[in-house]
């Protein structure tokens, strides 16, 4: 007899920068893996050879808005060939710091792309890349789950003046943060099955049992894996 593999499941993970992804994505991981699921890590832009070329570029030469989002939608198709696809094919948790959200947020509300084009972008490059015969030929891939750490402008720019040398977008004022953070709510209102919200002012150990619940909520985590702290003294 054999055992039917496990179904691929695709998580992205966004927020503005500083909102405090970083420290519940390797979580997360690992309590997919103490459950017996191979677990995918990745990120965008970025996550191929090819897209890691394209992120260098994107975060660090000056070009306009229209030039930003193709350069991110090809980093993405790229990624989406290369990796998600044939990972979700093998039954694997795939599961990517960013995607198209971020286009949506950080060059769309960001820098005032147009919306309704980013859509059509947006279909462009995520249809024709499933490798499942079962799902139809004009079939949309987004993550099954999308984990919005939401958090003011505000808190996320004190955070980040002591943590990091800012990239070109962490380097942005005040105010294109809060359009990015707009952004993000415009895309989760669109989208509410698919976001989960998590409220990122708080302590790291509240939010680590926030990610950890909406996982579990939607069946896809145990409750005893789930309860694992984040990591020593994370909270
Ligand atoms: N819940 C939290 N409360 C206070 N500071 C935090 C919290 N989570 C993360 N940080 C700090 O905020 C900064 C940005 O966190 P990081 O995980 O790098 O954010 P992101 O990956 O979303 O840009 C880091 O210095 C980190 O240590
Ligand atoms: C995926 C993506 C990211 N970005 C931006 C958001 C971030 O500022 C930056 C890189 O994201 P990230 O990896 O979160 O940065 P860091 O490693 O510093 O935490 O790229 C876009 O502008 N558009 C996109 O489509």
């Amino acid at each position: 007899m054999t055992t039917a593999s496990p179904k691929g499941l695709f998580i992205s993970f966004e927020g503005i920068d500083g909102a405090g992804k970083s420290s519940h994505i390797e979580g997360l991981a690992q309590a997919f893996r103490d459950q017996g699921r191979v677990v995918t890590l990745t990120r965008e832009p970025g996550g191929t050879p090819l897209a890691e070329k394209l992120r260098a570029l994107m975060l660090h030469e000056a070009m306009d808005p229209l030039t930003e989002a193709l350069i991110a939608f090809a980093a993405r198709r790229d990624h989406l060939v290369q990796v998600i696809e044939p990972a979700l094919a093998r039954g694997e948790v795939v599961i990517s710091d960013r995607f198209t959200d971020a286009t949506f947020a950080y060059q769309g509300a960001g820098r005032g792309f147009d919306w309704n084009q980013l859509l059509i972008l947006e279909r462009m490059a995520q249809t024709g890349t499933a490798l499942q015969a079962d799902l139809a030929e004009n079939f949309l891939r987004e993550p099954d789950m999308t984990i919005w750490f939401d958090l003011p402008a505000e808190v996320a720019a004190e955070r980040l003046a002591t943590a990091r040398v800012p990239d070109r977008f962490e380097a942005q004022p005040g105010e294109f943060f809060a359009r990015v953070a707009q952004g993000y709510a415009d895309r989760a209102k669109a989208a509410p099955q698919r976001f989960a919200r998590i409220d990122a002012n708080t302590s790291r150990h509240a939010v680590w049992q926030q990610v950890t619940q909406a996982v579990v909520r939607r069946g896809w985590l145990a409750i005893m894996v789930a309860n694992k702290p984040l990591s020593e003294g994370a909270a």
